[in-house]
């Protein structure tokens, strides 16, 4: 069984075990704090007990349910409110088991929300901050009615007082913060889409959508580097379509421009997965066939061939059909790439000169 205690391969889940260790960590210094105060007995034992006990139990529990991925069902998987309403549940208790010591945890409550400067905005921050104070105030209010000996009101309003400052001040700060965050993100998110389209636009061709010439040249590059070293043949294909200056003469350039979609999308849905297709110039247009003899890349053209004959461009070229010429050529192996480009051009020739709608190879030697 492959145990770790971060996920491998879900960088968003290590993301948040990462804050979330970083979170536990504080608790560390926090407990250390309590049993520092225990040693000065400011505090008992007991106190010191329940604490690390609650903050061992809080640890546990939110590890298990990140590690486990349930955090995934929530809107912010983060658990960021939860996380810091348990911290403060736990400043609370501290706080009341802190006796005079407690002003020593006020601190830990600006700690706890620096935490949701990840997530939360002014208004989380906000509604901790009521949550925080409120509940502050509450149990100071108990310990003078329990223990009136160790409260001294005036000094725990002023305490308050400044709790609310610092809480307030800090939900605006973190609220700011937050939305730098999330508009940071949010360029960066554009920033790579335009990269990738920019990386697409590199190696596409923007009419038909298919790979453009200089990417075909690379791929037919790396093709012979590969059947090189490994003695695997493979093939080309050029392919033109047939009396195409005819369709944009009668029928304007869109519609060319139509056709030459529609051929692109019809060809390709002939090949196979590892075939290379794409646009070579004008309405000229290559297929590299890897691991493709002279004979298999035959079948291959016929194949698309025939297909662009029997598709319907009625919509386009009312009576007129359109077909397609294709020239083939194998690799020979060492050889150059502009020797192999010149066969398959070749053999489109004798294509076009024998009648055009035909799939012509140029022998081997
Ligand atoms: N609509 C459109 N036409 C294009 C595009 N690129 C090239 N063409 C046209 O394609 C035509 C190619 O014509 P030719 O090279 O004479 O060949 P053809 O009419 O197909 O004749 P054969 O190849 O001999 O059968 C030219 O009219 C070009 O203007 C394009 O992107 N869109």
């Amino acid at each position: 069984m492959n145990i770790s205690l971060v996920p491998r391969s879900d960088m968003q889940q290590r993301l948040r075990l990462r804050r979330f260790f970083m979170a536990s960590a504080t608790y560390l210094v926090t407990a250390l704090l309590f049993v520092a105060a225990a040693v000065q007995g400011l505090i008992s034992v007991g106190a010191v007990c329940i604490m690390v006990g609650a903050i061992i139990l809080v640890n546990l529990f939110f590890y298990g349910v990140i590690r486990s991925g349930f955090n995934l069902r929530f809107r912010d998987p983060s658990l960021t409110m939860p996380q810091i309403a348990a911290a403060n549940l736990l400043l609370i208790l501290m706080v009341y088991y802190a006796g005079e010591a407690r002003g020593i945890f006020l601190l830990l409550y600006i700690t706890s929300f620096v935490f949701g400067v990840f997530r939360l905005q002014t208004r989380h921050f906000l509604a901790l901050s009521i949550f925080s104070l409120t509940s502050y105030a509450l149990v100071v209010l108990l310990l003078a009615y329990r223990q009136p000996e160790v409260v001294d009101l005036s000094l725990e309003f002023m305490r308050w007082i400044a709790l609310v400052a610092a809480l307030t001040w800090f939900s605006f700060l973190g609220g700011y913060i937050s939305r730098l965050r999330h508009r940071l993100k949010t360029s960066n998110k554009k920033l790579q889409e335009a990269m990738a389209t920019i990386a697409d636009m590199a190696v596409r061709d923007e009419l038909t959508g298919l790979f453009n010439r200089r990417y075909l040249m690379n791929a037919i590059k790396h093709e012979k580097d590969r059947a090189d070293r490994f003695g695997k043949p493979f093939s080309v294909a050029v392919l033109d379509i047939d009396w195409f200056k005819q369709i944009n003469d009668r029928f304007g350039h869109l519609a060319g421009d139509k056709v030459l979609r529609r051929f692109a999308q019809v060809a390709e849905s002939h090949l196979r997965a590892v075939d290379v297709f794409g646009r070579y110039g004008g309405e000229e247009f290559m297929v590299i066939m890897p691991g493709t003899t002279l004979e298999q890349a035959r079948v291959c053209a016929e194949r698309i061939r025939h297909a662009v004959e029997q598709e319907d461009y009625a919509a386009v070229l009312g009576d007129l059909s359109l077909t397609v010429s294709v020239g083939l050529a194998e690799y020979r192996l060492s050889e150059d790439i502009a020797p192999l480009l010149e066969r398959a051009d070749s053999a489109l020739y004798r294509a076009k000169h024998s009648g055009r709608n035909r799939v012509e190879c140029f022998a081997a030697a």
